[in-house]
């Protein structure tokens, strides 16, 4: 539909003055403090008050919502910002309400009263109302768009702005289905200019936003992705003792900075938080699985600065203005090179220098590869557009693995993946491989040993060992749209009208949703799927079986661990084999009905939690008895159980055989001479991490055995240290 040549009659002469270059500035000083526009701030703000529709592509903290913001307060009547989460908006509209701006937003969230009131103050004749926030998907219900139709022939409605609208487009890295039907703003309200506002957008999505939202001759705005403020680092998992501790060492020694972790899963952020409060560090997890109040309550702890790291999925962060977050860090490899600009753009947005670190773990390749390559629907799309997005998705992984394993200027390589060509000395040493180039050159060697280590043994040292097979069809759960249930709930709002949430609910079996949906989808599945079917009905499948080979290489990895724990402790114990035993055990009896996903994980887990845990707690999972456990029947009686001695202690070494905290593809032949009970044996509760660390947090430190803990402690506490001068060493100073 064609726009009209002169929108807003109601605009008035006085506020017309306010148009001109001077007026603008002096809005940008009064209300927000700023002396000079940025960028193209002010280009984009005289296009949409003239009537333009205008396409704006800024860095992440390049000042995007100043391009609505000022236009809200250059006229009366009310600028409507479209926004994809409800925490984003809530910042903004606080913020704004800070300053003394009129603002809003409407969302499910929010209860009926309130939103009643905003609803009212909408047929006001002169609503005092400068910026109103939604969600898409209330934009697409009918009642909304009725009010807004009716503050539009009012000529009360000045600018829509579609903030981060590369969600717009399924070749962007964030789709949203609901952003798609923005499209019917323009048929409803052809004469209010619309402004889109991204900060990743390759040239394709580009012209898919501005195609999809109808702009018409749009003055398209685009600066530099370059952010000189942040210094790029890549650290390798394969060639860290233990990941968790190396981040806990750099977080203590940055002093308490703001940061972000990104982590694929929730249970990592969930673990990897337990962790870091026990070591001391103010942090909490964010995601999905929480509640929309805990999820509000960790925001605003973590914007007021009560906690400094938040540990979150994807889904924190879209648009959240924290200026001083100095540390991004990737615990796990992001999808593509868009996600992980928009993600690593939330450091230094106040232009000071900032950090980005990624920990690149070829598990962790291996497993976005799956689930890159398996995620798909088997509904509704063509086989010819799952593939193309297919090759895409592995495409875009690919670009991020390069990003890792390659050995180019950091910045040089994103820039490029944007088609902004630079040279290497652009970078002015401002990444790791520019600034430590043969140290970076000695990881990627190292690198591509540990990967052809991998590919001979066949085993991935903590994930699933039949990943390499790669048979999605046979792999658990993770395809199980079937069976699946989906919650409604949502970190975006996603229950404004039924027919939306019935829409929404649909497309998100869709082949074209974004993968952090589609993510956050599988993982709710898998969920519901365990939860309704009980673990028995999972078993049986002889590739989900956990075979007395991968038994044996668990408990190999379990007798490394406990020798590490012996040292960093610096006990005498001897009997690594039978306490290994009993560990692998637990894990087994736990998980032999679910499969060997699960059984790896807890093994993992089990490892985890021996490179944290004092003597007094590893005796006692060894010996306190609360479970009953049948053991097979053809096995021999269990050899006394070791008693690990807090006396003559022997001085601690270091292990620095990177290999071991592997699985080991073949059992030795000691192991697998290993004798196992046949009568009925007790073993304690099996604990999740968090679990664990949570209910030993709620011990206190009162109990006898916390004393003892307390003793050991002191001892143990000094033993991390070396080991992280030891991961140190081996990772070098890459700052
Ligand atoms: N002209 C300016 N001068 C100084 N600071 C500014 C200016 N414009 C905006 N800022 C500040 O820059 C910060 C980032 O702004 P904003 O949140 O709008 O960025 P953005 O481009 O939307 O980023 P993202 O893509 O991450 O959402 C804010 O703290 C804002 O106050
Ligand atoms: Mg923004």
């Amino acid at each position: 539909m064609k726009k009209s040549p002169l929108p807003m009659e109601t605009t008035v002469r006085s506020e017309k003055q306010l148009y001109g270059e001077d007026g603008l500035v002096n809005l940008l000083r009064q209300h927000f403090g700023h002396s000079e526009f940025r960028g193209k701030q002010l280009e984009a703000i005289e296009a949409v008050l003239s009537g333009r529709d205008c396409f704006c592509l800024m860095p992440t903290g390049g000042g995007k919502s100043m391009c609505y913001q000022i236009p809200a307060l250059a006229k009366s009547g009310i600028v409507l910002v479209i926004s994809p989460l409800i925490a984003l908006m809530e910042n903004q509209v606080a913020a704004l309400k800070e300053k003394g701006i009129t603002a809003e937003y409407l969302s499910s969230t929010q209860i009926p009263h309130v939103k009643e009131k905003i609803y009212r103050e909408l047929d006001l004749g002169k609503p005092s109302l400068r910026l109103l926030y939604v969600t898409p998907e209330l934009v697409a219900t009918a009642g909304f768009m009725s009010k807004i139709t009716k503050l539009y022939t009012r000529g009360l409605l000045n600018l829509i702005a579609v903030d981060e609208a590369h969600c717009v487009s399924t070749w962007g890295h964030d789709f949203r289905p609901s952003y798609r039907k923005l499209s019917s703003l323009r048929n409803h309200l052809p004469d209010v200019p619309v402004l889109a506002l991204t900060a990743t957008a390759v040239p394709k999505v580009q012209k898919d936003v501005i195609e999809s939202l109808c702009l018409q001759d749009p003055l398209v705005l685009k600066t530099s992705f370059n952010r000189p403020n942040i210094f790029y680092e890549v650290r390798y998992k394969d060639l860290l003792d233990d990941a968790y501790r190396d981040l806990s060492n750099l977080l203590k020694s940055s002093s308490g900075v703001c940061s972000i972790i990104y982590c694929l899963e929730r249970t990592t952020c969930d673990d990897l938080s337990a962790y870091l409060s026990k070591a001391g560090i103010s942090c909490a997890a964010y995601h999905a699985g929480l509640n929309n109040k805990v999820r509000s309550s960790v925001l605003n702890d973590w914007i007021s600065s009560k906690i400094q790291v938040v540990i979150a999925t994807v889904a924190f962060g879209m648009g959240i203005d924290r200026k001083d977050v100095r540390i991004v860090c990737h615990f796990n490899i992001p999808k593509s090179m868009e996600a992980f600009y928009q993600e690593s753009g939330r450091a230094g947005r106040d232009q000071l220098p900032s950090r980005s670190l990624l920990y690149y773990g070829l598990d962790d390749r291996k497993r976005m590869e799956f689930i890159v390559s398996n995620v798909k629907s088997k509904k509704s799309q063509s086989v010819g557009s799952q593939d193309s997005l297919l090759k895409k998705s592995l495409a875009d992984l690919n670009q991020m693995v390069e990003y890792c394993e390659g050995f180019d200027c950091r910045r040089k390589k994103l820039l490029g993946s944007f088609g902004e060509q630079v040279s290497s000395s652009f970078c002015g040493k401002t990444c790791d491989v520019c600034k430590h180039p043969n140290l970076v050159a000695k990881h990627l060697e190292e690198l591509a040993q540990a990967s052809s280590n991998y590919r001979k043994n066949g085993l991935s040292p903590i994930f699933i060992n039949s990943l390499p097979n790669m048979d999605a069809e046979k792999t658990e759960f993770w395809n199980r749209e079937d069976e699946a249930s989906i919650s409604d709930e949502d970190i975006s709002d996603s229950d404004d009208g039924v027919e939306v949430v019935n829409t929404l609910t649909r497309s998100k079996l869709s082949s074209k949703s974004g993968l952090n949906e589609r993510l956050e989808y599988l993982e709710r599945a898998e969920e519901a799927y365990l939860k309704k079917n009980g673990p028995s009905k999972q078993a049986g499948s002889d590739k989900k079986a956990i075979s007395e080979t991968l038994r044996e290489a668990a408990k190999q990895r379990l007798s490394n661990a406990l020798k590490q724990a012996q040292q960093r402790l610096g006990n005498s114990m001897t009997e690594f084999k039978e306490s290994a035993s009993v560990l692998e055990n637990e894990c087994y009896k736990k998980y032999v009905k679910v499969g060997k996903t699960f059984y790896n994980s807890q093994v993992a887990s089990t490892v985890r939690w021996l490179s944290s845990a004092t003597i007094s707690e590893i005796n006692d999972r060894l010996h306190s008895g609360s479970t009953k456990t049948n053991c097979a029947a053809n096995l021999n009686s269990m050899p006394p159980l070791p008693v690990i001695s807090d006396q003559d202690p022997q001085p601690p070494e270091l292990n620095n055989d990177k290999n071991q905290d592997r699985a080991l593809p073949e059992a030795s032949s000691r192991s697998l001479q290993m004798e196992i009970p046949s009568q009925e044996i007790t073993l304690p509760p099996i604990l999740s991490f968090s679990e664990f660390v949570s209910k030993k947090g709620k011990e206190g430190q009162s109990s006898p055995s916390s004393a003892q803990g307390k003793h050991l402690m002191k001892r143990s506490t000094a033993e991390p240290g070396k080991h992280a001068r030891n991961d140190a060493e081996k990772r070098g100073r890459l700052q």
